[in-house]
């Protein structure tokens, strides 16, 4: 491991345990903030959300909203290192869960996205700091996502205020920073 790699380890590890200790009070203050915050802030159009698992900020709520606007689309863990954009129609039906652990879209029933359809991405993460740069579960999905992604389509963190880095997180020059965090 290089010396950036063992401290986005540690880093990892200590935000993770930090995002897991968030009581279900602040959970349940969050996920009304979002509702209220993040939906004037979406352009119109398609919008890569995330199917918020374990201990991630809840986003199903928003999801529901946007499957009801015919703008919800979800990721899938494509390859080892990709992941494919797919446009949920239902919930109920369209969703199964992963190996790795989030509900992600059946490949056979749902429609394929290209990186032009998409309008808006958020994105999940376990620490972001001040310029945008965030930390993952560590398989650099969202890095290779972002930087397939035409210029100019916004991307939004959307986390916890208890995941907000105080000090800039080791970079690589693979890392894509996202336009802007939304903490709630
Ligand atoms: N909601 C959500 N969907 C997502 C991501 C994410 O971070 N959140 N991903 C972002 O890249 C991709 C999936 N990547 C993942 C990579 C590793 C693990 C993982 O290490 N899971 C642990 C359990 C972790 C926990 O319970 O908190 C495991 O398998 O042991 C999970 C997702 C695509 N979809
Ligand atoms: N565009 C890329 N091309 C090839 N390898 C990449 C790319 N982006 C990231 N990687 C590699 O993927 C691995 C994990 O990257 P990183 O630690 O930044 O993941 P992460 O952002 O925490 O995870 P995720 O994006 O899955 O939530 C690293 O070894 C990194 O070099």
């Amino acid at each position: 491991m290089t010396s950036s790699e063992e401290s986005k380890a540690a880093l990892r590890k200590r935000y993770l345990a930090k995002r897991k200790a968030i009581i279900e009070e602040r959970r349940i203050e969050a996920g009304q903030k979002i509702m209220e915050a993040l939906p004037p802030l979406l352009p119109e159009g398609n919008v890569l959300s995330f199917a918020s698992f374990g201990s991630e900020i809840d986003l199903w709520p928003l999801n529901n909203l946007l499957i009801k606007e015919k703008r919800l689309l979800l990721p899938k863990v494509a390859s080892k290192s990709t992941i494919q954009v797919y446009r949920i129609k239902e919930i109920t039906h369209d969703l199964a869960p992963s190996d790795l652990g989030p509900l992600e879209p059946i490949n056979t029933l749902c429609e394929p996205c290209f990186a032009e359809e998409i309008c808006c991405v958020l994105v999940p993460g376990i620490v972001f700091d001040d310029e945008g740069y965030r930390l993952g579960y560590g398989k650099g999905f969202y890095d290779r996502l972002l930087a397939n992604l035409p210029q100019k389509t916004p991307t939004y963190g959307i986390a916890f205020r208890e995941q907000e880095s105080p000090t800039p997180l080791p970079q690589t020059s693979r890392d894509v920073a996202v336009l802007r965090v939304h903490y709630f």
